[in-house]
């Protein structure tokens, strides 16, 4: 089943505002801040994630993908899995099939590392390695961003995502070529590859290969593609840390329009917090309470919540406060 939408307009070859940070210079810290108040999106160069670890991971992700049906329906669950079209549970759908993992530090013993990647093999040992080195990486730019919002200690948001039971998720998604694209009769329609979100996380870090589709939508509420880059990695802001900065950064919306000719793989970590999180504004950023502009939530009620709505909800509204009176 595919779901379309109005064209829109590619964009300009050679030309994109999308902010590019090299996390290799500790003065980056100012840009990373930037671009999480201006777009909740950013691209990472000179990560130090092995372009040879990420090249075996795709590798193996197609080769999953490849499988006949019958086999990867045998990966089949909820919440991690195989799925194929269906996002979630409440009737989303989108030209996608994925492969969703508990990517949690003990996930070893998860019935998906140990069940469907069953053999030791090349699969899931690149996934081990790329979940540790996304992992570091994910944590060193929320140090850099700590910094560079003034606030100490340095692992203050680094610390959420990377203890034992914090919750974070590995996600293999592949858009196959959409033969609806070229048909005359679809009227030059997109079709949806993943219907448009915010994620629930801290923040998430996303890789793909050369194929485009990935939109980002910006604060005059028009959308604009990101291009591709294989070698980069794309971070973009979650509702968790949209929250913890009370509003400062925003958790971008965002989604995956379908290609006609070419398929699209993408790996994407989220990185959450562990279940008993208070998630909530952070006092070091507000000057008192009453600035507050969300309710506290732990990380457990937010997460079940969020698996109860649809894809495209403001999933953030219940949790506004309600007495917020404006200062400034
Ligand atoms: C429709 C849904 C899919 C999703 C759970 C939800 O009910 C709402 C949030 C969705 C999302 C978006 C970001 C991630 O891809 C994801 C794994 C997540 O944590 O929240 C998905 C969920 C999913 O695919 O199950
Ligand atoms: O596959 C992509 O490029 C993005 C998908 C996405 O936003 C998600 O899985 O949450
Ligand atoms: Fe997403």
């Amino acid at each position: 089943m595919a779901v379309l939408s109005k064209p829109v307009s590619e964009p300009k070859p050679g030309f994109s505002p999308i902010p590019v940070i090299d996390i290799s210079n500790p003065e980056s810290k100012h840009n990373l801040v930037k671009a999480c108040e201006d777009f909740g999106f950013f691209k990472v160069i000179n990560h130090g994630v092995s372009s040879e670890l990420v090249s075996v991971l795709e590798h193996e992700a197609i080769e999953f993908f490849s499988l006949p049906k019958s086999e990867k329906t045998q990966a089949a669950g909820y919440p991690f899995g195989y799925g194929n079209s269906k996002i979630g549970r409440n009737g989303d759908v989108g030209w996608v099939e994925y492969l969703l993992m508990n990517a949690n530090l003990d996930s070893c013993s998860d019935p998906l590392f140990s069940g469907l990647l069953k053999t030791p093999g090349i699969f899931r040992i690149a996934l081990e390695e790329y979940t540790r080195s996304v992992r570091k990486m994910t944590s060193n730019v929320l140090e850099m961003i700590t910094d560079g919002l003034g606030i100490k200690p340095r692992n203050t948001l680094s610390k959420l995502v990377s203890n034992q039971n914090t919750e974070s998720i590995l996600r293999l998604n592949h858009y196959p070529p959409c033969p609806l694209i070229n048909k005359k009769t679809n009227g030059g329609k997109n079709v949806i590859g993943f219907g448009e979100h915010t994620d629930p996380q801290i923040i998430s870090v996303l890789r793909s290969n050369n194929t485009s589709g990935l939109q980002i939508n910006i604060t005059d509420g028009s959308w604009i593609s990101v291009p591709s880059d294989p070698t980069s990695f794309f971070f973009n802001v979650g509702d968790s840390l949209q929250v913890m900065t009370n509003g400062r950064f925003k958790s971008v919306r965002h989604r995956v329009l379908a290609n006609g000719r070419k398929s699209r793989v993408s790996m994407i970590y989220f990185a959450g917090p562990s279940l008993t999180q208070r998630i909530a504004p952070l006092t070091c950023l507000i000057n008192n309470e009453d600035e507050k502009l969300y309710e506290e939530f732990t990380w457990s009620e937010y997460r079940n919540s969020a698996y109860k709505s649809r894809l495209s909800d403001n999933r953030l509204q219940q949790f506004e406060r309600k007495n917020y009176i404006k200062t400034k």
